[in-house]
């Protein structure tokens, strides 16, 4: 190791650093060896051909940034990749950044020095521990637990406590977009990874995972890619409905399955829809997805959607009133990214304009946000939500139908007009068949007379009453 290479590498580890967080510098930064400088040329030595590939593929900018920096425009990388080609002497090969001829940092395959695959895999070294790619805020404490996402959160759980040895191997945590299942998977890798035994946890998605798979038969590295992967004790495995209509890597996916299963080794995968709906996998692959157990997660519900905004909000140590909390709860029932967003919003305008955040920002950015949103509670409105909530017809709110779920559900809808809106009884009655005003103050009544006598009742009044209010705020 010359003392010009160190000395021109800790220069350029001082760029990188700012650029990194500090996870990513000592996994991927920090066992790099620079090994010679000539010219304007500096050699780094990687310790394999998976983490050469890995830097070429994640922080080619930094790299760059770095060395033109130290070297200036001229400034070269090469590597030197440890290959161990299963005798004692393990002899670095080297391969050039930027490649000749080629002024963008594409990732290149390095030279082969014989007619074999360049390298076998290295054996499992303690830089592998901390190769896991997993977003450290994404943990247990920070994923609100409802009703939306209790088995699937207790059996991750479970699963970190025992990786590879509970019945629920592998664990499939299917949903919607954005309903929390990286973060869920994720949690239960940093929980492995942050117990005291040495486990080597691999966070990957499965569209990296299929480029990495076709870039091994380009480079003619698919043994070392098997090889990584079979020596991986907990794989965590997102998105799994994009190896649909890929065969190749389903074949692939289907061995190193088969291997880590049978080595009581963990697998943990994600889909956005149940197992049986996965369209364009094989037949084998799913059979074996059912294996262990198949969990869903649903869109959380109110009070969870309020517990989610106040930990996030909490975290990033900012107050809002409870109001706002509510509105944006009430409001945002689409997914928890959005609810995110909405979020990130409300902060980043009340910031910027130096305003408190209140409930009238949250509305004008909400409206922005979501152009049709309606934040007045009308006549339409209220017969839309209660027909919903009963599970009626709206046309039968202002039918003739005399059947009693339907006039409970009619009466209800007219109580609410007369609490909700400026409308007169007259209008009120018009509004619902053309009926008249006697009929509504009868509606009313007899609301209020239920909601003094039936219990059941009373909750969903009360229930209907809690989305009113939000909208009329
Ligand atoms: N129960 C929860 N508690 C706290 N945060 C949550 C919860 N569910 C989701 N989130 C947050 O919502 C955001 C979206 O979640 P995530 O990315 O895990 O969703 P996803 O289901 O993987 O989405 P996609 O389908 O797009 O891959 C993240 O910031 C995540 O932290």
């Amino acid at each position: 190791m010359s003392s010009e290479a160190t000395a021109v590498w800790s220069e350029c580890l001082r760029v990188i650093e700012q650029h990194v967080n500090e996870q990513s510098y000592s996994t991927w930064f920090k066992p790099i060896n620079p090994v010679r400088l000539e010219g304007s040329s500096l050699t780094i030595q990687v310790p394999s051909q998976f983490f050469y590939e890995w830097l070429e593929d994640n922080y080619v900018q930094v790299l760059k940034l770095a060395i033109k920096s130290i070297l200036g425009p001229n400034g070269r990388l090469e590597y030197a990749v440890v290959v161990d080609r299963g005798n004692s002497q393990n002899q670095p090969y080297v391969v050039s950044y930027p490649q000749s001829n080629s002024s963008s940092p594409n990732k290149k395959v390095p030279e082969k020095t014989d007619h074999k695959s360049p390298f076998e895999m290295q054996s499992l070294n303690s830089d592998m521990l901390l190769q896991s790619n997993l977003n450290p805020n994404y943990t247990f404490s920070t994923y609100i637990e409802g009703d939306c996402n209790r088995l699937a959160r207790s059996a991750g759980f479970a699963v970190a406590t025992k990786p590879g040895i509970t019945s629920f191997n592998p664990l499939m945590v299917y949903g919607g977009v954005g309903l929390g299942k990286t973060h869920l998977v994720q949690a239960i890798g940093n929980e492995i990874k942050n117990s005291p035994e040495e486990k080597f946890v691999l966070y990957v998605s499965s569209e990296k995972f299929v480029n990495q798979f076709m870039d091994s038969i380009k480079d003619g590295n698919v043994k070392s890619f098997t090889n990584f992967y079979m020596q991986v004790d907990v794989l965590i495995i997102d998105d799994i409905q994009f190896l649909a209509g890929k065969d190749r890597t389903q074949e692939m996916f289907f061995h190193i399955f088969n291997h880590l299963h049978q080595s009581k080794k963990q697998i943990i995968m994600t889909s956005d829809c149940p197992p049986k709906d996965l369209k364009g996998l094989e037949e084998r692959l799913l059979s074996r997805f059912k294996w262990g157990l198949t969990a869903d997660l649903q869109m959380p519900d109110f009070e969870t959607r309020v517990a989610i905004i106040r930990r996030k909000m909490q975290s990033e140590g900012i107050y809002i009133p409870d109001d706002v909390i509510e509105y944006l709860a009430y409001t945002v029932d689409t997914n928890v990214r959005e609810l995110e967003g909405v979020m990130i919003s409300l902060i980043a305008h009340a910031s910027l304009n130096r305003v408190e955040i209140d409930l009238t920002l949250a509305k004008t950015i909400m409206k922005n946000i979501v152009k049709d949103i309606e934040t007045e509670v009308g006549i339409d409105y209220i017969q839309k939500t209660v027909s919903e909530y009963f599970d009626i017809k709206i046309d039968d709110l202002k039918a003739k139908t005399r059947k009693k779920e339907i006039v409970t559900a009619r009466q209800v809808a007219m109580y609410f007009s007369k609490e909700f809106t400026n409308h007169s009884l007259k209008s009120i009655g018009y509004h619902f068949g053309g009926r008249d005003h006697s009929t509504v103050i009868h509606a009313v009544q007899t609301v209020n007379d239920l909601i003094e006598t039936d219990t059941t009742f009373r909750n969903s009044v009360n229930d209907l009453k809690k989305k009113f209010k939000m909208r009329s705020y």
